[in-house]
């Protein structure tokens, strides 16, 4: 089965290259970033989304913008790098999956400066080399998640989601979607409703979009629906993926997912976030302390540029909120589902993909079909 791919390299293999979310549904538009600029303008705009999407193209962002300038002088690149890491890593504040893979790739980097004069050319190999390997791995998460998450689905379930954590906000077959994904590719019967997720509609603009490509049965409905469509008993199962995961358990999430675990909880629906490691933040004691994004007002005023409230009225609009621990039945992780208590603290780093058989996952070096729709 394939699905969409939102970010790859470019068939050039000199730039990032990503589908432009802003333009969907109505249109599909890819674009090649090349720029520290670019990268941060795309992340910021969300012409790419998605904590785990946003981690790798922030890494590969770096490495297409670093690599045409490595004939410069070793100590001019490196300051060039730290300079660059960090406009990138700063593009959003509340996905950990941002500063997660540009410190990853700023670490491999140091790992091959082992004498300290190694060239910017040998630098910037490596740089290229630990983006990539993110793009890869993260493809591997998602497929574990997927594997992990389809036990909790039975044949015929009926998933309620919000915003998107699909095949659009990742490198692989996305979060929360993923176990949907590899339950239609067994041919096992599941449907989803997916949240309108005003006011960028993430939901009808993207989640709709990327199960009807699947073929995936899939019913928009506007955020307020959600509890009376739980109160029917229609849904099995309310899967959401995360921008941040605390220490606690505590998930931060495109703003509406708090109402809609309470009304779960309500209806005695379980509520599961999918995430891969790398959204947990162990230095992150729990919710209170996750920085929530507050976006541009007319996102609100002027959803989609349709104007929904008068000019200059007062708006409130932060762009996530945070489900506390004892609403989430289970979090999905590549490794597997852990339930309440949940304790991250101790976690070490994220590992790096493995099957839910425990095999690492194979790495492959870029190349250009990788941006190709993929299996
Ligand atoms: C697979 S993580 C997707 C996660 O990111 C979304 O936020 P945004 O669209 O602002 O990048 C949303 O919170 C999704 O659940």
């Amino acid at each position: 089965m394939s699905t969409v791919q939102s970010i790859g390299w470019s068939p050039a293999c000199d730039a990032l290259r990503i589908l432009d979310q802003r333009e969907l549904p109505h249109a599909c538009v890819e674009r090649d970033l090349r720029t520290v600029d670019e990268v941060c303008d795309a992340i910021r705009t969300l012409a790419v989304r998605g904590a785990p999407a946003i981690g790798a193209a922030g890494a590969m962002g770096l490495a297409a913008a670093m690599t045409p300038r490595a004939d410069e002088a070793r100590d001019a690149w490196t300051a060039r790098l730290r300079d660059s890491a960090a406009r990138i890593r700063a593009a959003r504040p509340t996905a950990v999956n941002l500063p997660w893979a540009v410190d990853r790739v700023l670490a491999a980097v140091a790992a091959a400066d082992t004498d300290g004069a190694a060239s910017a050319a040998t630098l910037a190999a490596a740089l290229r080399d630990a983006a990539d390997a993110i793009l890869v791995e993260d493809r591997a998460m998602c497929r574990a998640i997927g594997e992990h998450g389809v036990a909790l689905l039975r044949d015929g379930a009926r998933v309620l989601t919000h915003c998107n954590a699909g095949a659009l906000a990742t490198c692989g077959i996305g979060t929360a979607l993923a176990p949907v994904y590899v339950a239609h590719e067994r041919g096992q019967r599941v449907a989803v409703w997916a949240d309108e997720t005003r006011p960028l509609l993430q939901g009808s603009r993207l989640t709709a979009w990327e199960l009807a490509q699947a073929g995936v049965p899939v019913t928009v409905i506007a955020d307020g629906m959600a509890a009376a469509l739980l109160r029917t008993g229609t849904i099995d199962a309310v899967l959401v993926g995360a921008d941040r995961i605390a220490a606690n358990g505590d998930a931060a999430n495109k703003i509406g997912t708090y109402a809609l675990a309470l009304a779960a909880r309500a209806h005695g629906v379980p509520f599961y976030v999918l995430a891969p490691s790398s959204t947990v933040d162990v230095a992150t004691p729990d919710g209170a302390r996750i920085p929530i994004e507050e976006r541009d007002p007319d996102e609100v005023r002027a959803p989609m540029g349709r104007a929904a409230a008068p000019a200059g009225v007062a708006v409130w609009n932060p762009a996530f909120d945070v489900t506390p621990a004892h609403l989430i039945t289970g979090i999905v992780t590549e490794s597997g589902v852990v339930h309440p208590p949940y304790d991250f603290s101790t976690l070490g780093a994220p590992r790096s993909a493995l099957t839910p058989s425990g095999e690492r996952a194979e790495r492959r070096a870029p190349s250009a079909e990788r941006h190709g729709a993929q299996s």
